[in-house]
């Protein structure tokens, strides 16, 4: 018998960056499952302070209603010559009609004056993991790097064609899947779950 483990993403590229980092690791007993497979529940506004709250919040929500454990990531990219924001904003940066141009061309917008050597950003992600007990683990990724002012690249999604890693020339829009899941925030901050993933496959 296979355990389900729920990834509650409604963002299908995230979902699918989640999803292919997990079963590239190879988690024995473990079957990965989408929101769009499980009955539908209510889903609260991800009004939290911080990454952490919000990937909890959601975890949390979707394991109770489903009662299955449940994985969960909230991330966005920190502009230090922005104070850090989009941050935990960056979904909603340009609005609520959540379109990654709009919020990539407005965070363009904002740096425009800034000198390119001030142009330092981070991409984080919490990741959440809540199982059927209770528990809760969350850890957190950080992909430091820089932005550039025009996009390039056509891989990955939101911030990516304006964010390029620190030791990399080309943008995270311009790496390869497989390139961008060994190294990025969410990349990390799964590797620091596949533990606790492993011993759900145990159960
Ligand atoms: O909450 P869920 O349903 O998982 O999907 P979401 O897209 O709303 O996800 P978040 O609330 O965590 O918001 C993440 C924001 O940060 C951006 N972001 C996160 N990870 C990214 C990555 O790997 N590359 C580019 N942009 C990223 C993304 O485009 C969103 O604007
Ligand atoms: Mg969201």
């Amino acid at each position: 018998m296979s355990t389900q483990l729920l990834v509650a993403s409604r963002n299908a590229k995230k979902l699918q960056e989640m999803r292919r980092i997990i079963e590239r690791a190879g988690i024995e007993g473990v079957t990965v499952v989408g929101l769009d497979e499980v009955p539908p529940f209510e889903e609260a506004p991800e009004t939290g302070a911080t990454f952490e709250d919000n990937a909890v919040a959601k975890a949390r929500d979707a394991a109770a209603a489903t009662g299955l454990p449940t994985v969960a990531d909230d991330s966005g990219i920190s502009v230090d010559a922005l104070n850090g924001m989009p941050g935990v904003l960056s979904a909603r940066w340009a609005g609520s009609a959540r379109s990654d141009q709009a919020n990539l061309e407005l965070v363009l917008e904002q740096v425009a004056d800034v000198p390119d050597e001030r142009l330092g950003a981070q991409f984080v992600c919490a990741t959440a993991l809540v199982l059927t007990d209770g528990t809760e683990i969350v850890v957190r990724g950080v992909w430091p790097g820089t932005l550039v002012r025009k996009p390039r690249g056509t891989n990955g999604f939101g911030y990516d064609p304006i964010f390029v890693p620190d030791g990399e020339t080309r943008t995270s829009a311009e790496l390869l899947t497989e390139e961008k899941d060994a190294i990025s925030h969410r990349g990390r901050a799964l590797s620091l779950l596949l533990p606790h993933l492993r011993s759900l496959g145990d159960r």
